[in-house]
């Protein structure tokens, strides 16, 4: 039986971060990554660094709405090729609702013959975790559903009393760890299938995303870094909390062959990290956007504009 670990959390709250982290120590070196995301372009099987092939996305529609028969098929596939990894881990939306997935791993005759009861991780952060909670059913059933929440970016703010409180109210039974303290064994412990139940069963109904907009703006020509500068400081300004999330791989003028990795969430848009080499034979820049009520003709002329600027001043 392969043991199966579902990471979940909401949007930006270091899921990625940390799978990564697992997949560096050589212990878990043979972990099989799927990974979901909401939007039209997956960029987290670029942005998990590993050094084997086993990172598969799932079409880049949510999970807990479009593609929980793909996610049977896909581990289905993954288990073929069972000597190649020894458990899996499944990377959730942001933006999911973890339920029905789980709905399916439990129910799925194939699946349950083969994989054990998965373990749910849940992140919440301690930055943005409380507005997560309080806005978004997602977020609460991430952390009611969670065998142990990792809470994150303690290193930027300790947890609120008011976060902590809303744990205790989600999920009182679940250990907590700060994610700077977990030990990568904590993904694989198997969930017992009653108390996955149980939780299952108390999950909050949740239909739709409401008014949330997804889209990515791509290019093909290399940005400038004082355009890619100046765009992420007035994204912050101007849509700060009707950002949930941005990424994105950037190709700059002055770096070529070194991408810049992007993100940010709500009004914390944090500095660009460098790539040595783009992770893939795609090397056009692509920045995807989660938001409410930010247009993409809005990004995209702002760009447009910042690059024409940028572009006229150096030449001048
Ligand atoms: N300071 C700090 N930043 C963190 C920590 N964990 C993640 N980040 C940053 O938070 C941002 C989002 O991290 P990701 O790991 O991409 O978050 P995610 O949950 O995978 O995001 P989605 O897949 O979009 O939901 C990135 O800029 C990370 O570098 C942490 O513990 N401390």
């Amino acid at each position: 039986m392969i043991p199966v670990s579902v990471v979940t959390g909401f949007l930006g709250s270091g899921k990625t971060t940390l799978i990564s982290r697992v997949l560096r120590d050589p212990v878990y070196a043979r972990t099989a990554v799927v990974v979901n995301e909401f939007g039209e372009i997956g960029l987290d099987h670029d942005l998990i660094a590993n050094s084997n092939d086993s990172v598969l996305t799932l079409s880049t529609g949510c999970l807990c709405c479009t593609v929980q028969t793909d996610l049977a098929r896909t581990l289905m596939a993954l288990f073929d090729r069972r000597d190649t990894y020894d458990r899996v881990i499944v990377e959730t939306s942001g933006l999911a609702d973890p339920s029905p997935m789980l709905q399916v791993m439990m129910t799925d005759r194939d699946v349950l013959a083969t994989h054990q009861i998965p373990a749910v991780v849940t992140l919440v952060d301690t930055v943005h975790g409380d507005l997560a909670l309080a806005q978004h059913a997602e977020a609460r059933n991430q952390v009611a559903l969670a065998d142990v929440l990792l809470i994150s970016k303690t290193d930027l703010a300790e947890p609120a009393d008011r976060l902590l409180q809303m744990l205790d109210d989600l999920n009182p039974a679940a250990p907590r760890r700060r994610t700077t303290e977990a030990d990568p064994s904590i993904f694989f412990g198997s969930s017992s299938p009653q108390a996955l139940s149980r939780r299952l069963m108390a999950t909050e109904r949740r239909r739709s995303h409401g008014q949330i907009e997804t889209f990515t703006i791509t290019r093909d020509k290399p940005l400038p870094a004082l355009a890619l500068t100046l765009l992420l400081q007035a994204i912050a300004e101007h849509c700060g909390p009707r950002l949930l999330r941005l990424k994105g791989l950037v190709a700059i003028q002055e770096m070529p062959g070194q991408p810049a990795v992007i993100h940010g969430v709500r009004h914390v848009v944090s500095p660009p990290d460098f790539l040595h080499r783009w992770p893939s034979a795609d090397e056009t820049t692509r920045i995807a956007f989660i938001t409410r009520n930010v247009p993409r003709h809005f990004v995209s002329r702002l760009l447009d504009a910042i690059e024409e600027e940028v572009r006229d001043a150096m030449a001048a």
